[in-house]
């Protein structure tokens, strides 16, 4: 699994030069340049040349960059993934993957370029380990607003009705190594309920969430970041197995919970993930 922070996914209509400019100087993690939804159709051609040359003139450091283009079978498509391999970007997204066979179709024009995959059509879930398994595939990010639209379900409490479909894009992408962002919170100004669903994603076990907006990015980014109350934790159980190891046992207890090495391996990862946040240098 590529191993970096994707707490806050940004996405940035790659029609909107503003907006481009902003995001040099925001402390996200990934940036999502968009030629699909957040770009009308009179507007996909210039949008294209438009992104390409902000992504040329750079300057968004070490912010993972990926270029979200239209879907193979739409008229923009087959150029947006001809185009993306000449872009100075880091992946190339596609939207709306229901098979692996989506990706080899993509592969065969962009080749190397690390393949991202929007999760948002029930025939992805259906397909996602497979899709998942896919050698070029780098990562998964949840497409909840289609995924609603194309289920017909309502918002429901806690996005009940789309839990099943979150399990199980979680579960193929943990079991092939792959990163996986979370859908977007679509009330841009509701920090509070911004902040309740990130750590339901959190807690649920997505790496970041997907954002529209760019107050959404320091929510997302406290939200999935190890707490002072994680990273304490994680020192005193690698320090007391130390100890206990030292003196020929297997297992450690701290705060009354057996500390195993496998909680070992957790806490070192918490440990990690800070360290890879503050190598961000944001
Ligand atoms: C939602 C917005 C249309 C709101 O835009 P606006 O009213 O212009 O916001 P503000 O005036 O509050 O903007 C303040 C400043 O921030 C900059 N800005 C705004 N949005 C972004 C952004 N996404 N990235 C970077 N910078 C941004 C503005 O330029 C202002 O700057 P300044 O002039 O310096 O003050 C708008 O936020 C927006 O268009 N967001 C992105 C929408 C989008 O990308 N949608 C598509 C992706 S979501 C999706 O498709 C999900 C998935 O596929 C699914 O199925 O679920
Ligand atoms: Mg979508």
């Amino acid at each position: 699994m590529i191993d970096r922070p994707f707490r806050s996914a940004l996405y940035i209509p790659g029609s909107k030069e503003r907006a481009l400019e902003k995001a040099r100087n925001l402390p996200v993690d990934a940036i999502l340049f968009d030629l699909e939804d957040a770009v009308s159709p009179d507007e996909k051609v210039a949008a294209r040349h438009t992104l390409k040359e902000a992504l040329y003139q750079g300057g968004y450091g070490n912010r993972y960059c990926v270029v979200r283009i239209n879907g193979l079978d739409t008229e923009w498509g087959r150029d947006d993934a001809t185009e993306v391999v000449e872009m100075d970007c880091d992946a190339v997204l596609l939207p709306k993957v229901n098979s692996p066979a989506d990706l080899d179709a993509l592969a065969e024009i962009t080749g190397d370029l690390p393949i991202w995959a929007m999760i948002e059509t029930p025939l992805g879930i259906i397909n996602a380990a497979a899709i998942a398994a896919h050698p070029k595939l780098e990562g998964f990010v949840m497409g909840t607003n289609d995924l609603a639209k194309d289920l017909n379900t309502r918002k429901g409490q806690n996005r009940e009705p789309l839990l099943y479909a979150l399990e199980a894009a979680l579960l193929a992408a943990r079991a092939y190594g792959k990163v996986i962002v979370d859908g977007v919170y679509n009330a841009f100004k509701d920090e509070e309920g911004l902040k309740a669903e990130c750590e339901q994603g959190r807690d649920m076990g997505f790496d970041g969430k997907t954002l529209i907006h760019p107050a959404q990015v320091d929510i997302a980014n406290a939200a999935f970041a190890p707490s002072e109350a994680e990273v304490d934790l994680a020192n005193r159980q690698i320090a007391a197995f130390e100890k206990a190891t030292t003196n020929g046992q297997g297992v450690a207890v701290v705060d009354g919970k057996i500390v195993e090495n496998l909680h070992i391996v957790t806490a070192r990862a918490t440990l990690s993930k800070v360290a890879a946040i503050a190598a961000l240098d944001h």
